[in-house]
């Protein structure tokens, strides 16, 4: 088995902990030859594409490699920012408000980055960084509220696929979904609530999540019911009745079904039965991204007006709010028990060898 190098075992270092996020990941740029190898990368991957691989290759480098980039590259460059990709931007910042929350909560040794499941920084990458700082327990929380397969799924394997390839294996935990988490819910109901309060309220409230294809519901991805559990819960926490808010599924992929209803079609009948005004909200998404910015701030707003609608407004994610970073630090606090403070093995072994010295 050839395994990555590793730094040498040393008998008088404590245990350290690290804190991984995990996000999917954004091409280097927003042009097509950025966006070739990004998508190559995700599109390749089983957990995302679940038709059988010598097909899959061909579609995948005949057809899709050859038309998406461009397309894509366009979407990315309405987004881009000073700061680069929306997505790395957030996480970035995120991870250092995360750092320092956990800091003012006492666990200021805690070791805390993040990785991309496709492009960069790479979970290999990232581990291999942490380990070299001398960590040897890690908390991976990805960040994604509900879990799929094709997200959470595949971020967890690529930590594993590391893993395998170390000598000295970490002790792991690993945080698979928090689409319930009272935290979270509490963080999303008040960005909410905040924006009601200076703008009045909309006429129905549209919560947007990622779509997956469909047959993965009947193959046992909790997915599906995990975003429908995330809307009643914030449904819940707004006071919100039924006729109040809609769940809906974005960013349709290919042309198998995928979960329904899509969000498109959500804009298009609201729009055409004259609604007045909708506010719109991507719960699932923890950062904004292409597919919160592009597809529903800008896209979105333009199927609803020309539909005939009236007022579309777009609610940024959580992002960098104090609320939702303290969700994830509440998080990342309930997966520490006992391995915050000394290692007892650790202390008694340098004891030990201190002992020994001394009587040498
Ligand atoms: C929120 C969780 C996500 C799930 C579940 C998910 C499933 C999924 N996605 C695709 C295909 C694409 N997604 C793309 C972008 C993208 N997807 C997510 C999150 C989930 N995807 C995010 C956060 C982003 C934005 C990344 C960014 O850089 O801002 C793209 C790339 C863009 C494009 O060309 O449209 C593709 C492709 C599939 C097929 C799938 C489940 C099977
Ligand atoms: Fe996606
Ligand atoms: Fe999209």
């Amino acid at each position: 088995m050839p395994y990555l190098a590793e730094p040498e075992f040393r008998h008088d270092e404590n245990a350290r902990t690290g804190v991984l996020l995990i996000n999917l990941g954004t091409p280097d740029a927003p042009t097509a030859k950025a966006l070739r190898p990004y998508l190559k990368e995700f599109l390749s991957d089983a957990r995302v594409i679940e038709i059988p691989r010598a097909l899959w290759w061909f579609v995948l480098n005949g057809i899709i490699l050859n038309v998406r980039p461009k397309k894509s590259a366009e979407k990315y460059a309405a987004v881009w920012s000073a700061e680069g990709s929306p997505l790395l931007a957030h996480t970035q910042k995120q991870t250092k408000l995360l750092k320092s929350l956990l800091g003012e909560r006492g666990h200021g040794d805690l070791v805390v980055d993040f990785a991309m499941r496709y492009g960069n920084p790479s979970i290999e990458g990232v581990i291999r960084k942490m380990r070299a700082q001398g960590v040897d327990r890690f908390v991976v929380l990805p960040l994604y509220p509900q879990y799929a397969a094709s997200s959470s799924g595949t971020a967890l394997d690529q930590v594993f696929r590391t893993l395998m390839k170390l000598r000295n294996m970490p002790e792991v935990r690993t945080v698979r979904h928090f689409h319930d988490h009272p935290g979270y819910i509490a963080a999303l109901a008040g960005q909410i609530r905040a924006h009601w309060q200076t703008h009045g309220r909309p006429e129905k409230l549209v919560m947007s999540f990622h779509g997956v294809p469909r047959f993965t519901l009947a193959k046992g991805d909790p997915y599906h019911c995990e975003c429908q559990a995330t809307g009643r819960l914030l449904a819940e926490a707004l006071g919100l009745s039924k006729d109040d808010y809609i769940v809906g599924f974005q960013s349709r992929f290919g042309r198998a079904e995928w979960l329904k209803p899509y969000a498109v079609d959500i804009f298009r009948e609201l729009g055409r039965a004259k609604t007045r005004r909708i506010d719109v909200v991507c719960p699932g998404f923890m950062s904004d991204c292409l597919e919160t910015l592009e597809e529903i701030a800008i896209e979105g707003k333009e199927i609803f007006l020309t539909a005939g609608g009236g007022e579309y407004r777009y609610l940024p994610c959580l992002n960098e709010s104090p609320a939702g970073i303290a969700a994830l630090a509440d998080i990342v606090e309930a997966q520490l028990g006992g391995w915050t403070g000394d290692n007892p093995d650790v202390s008694a072994r340098s004891a030990r060898a201190r002992a020994l010295g001394a009587s040498r």
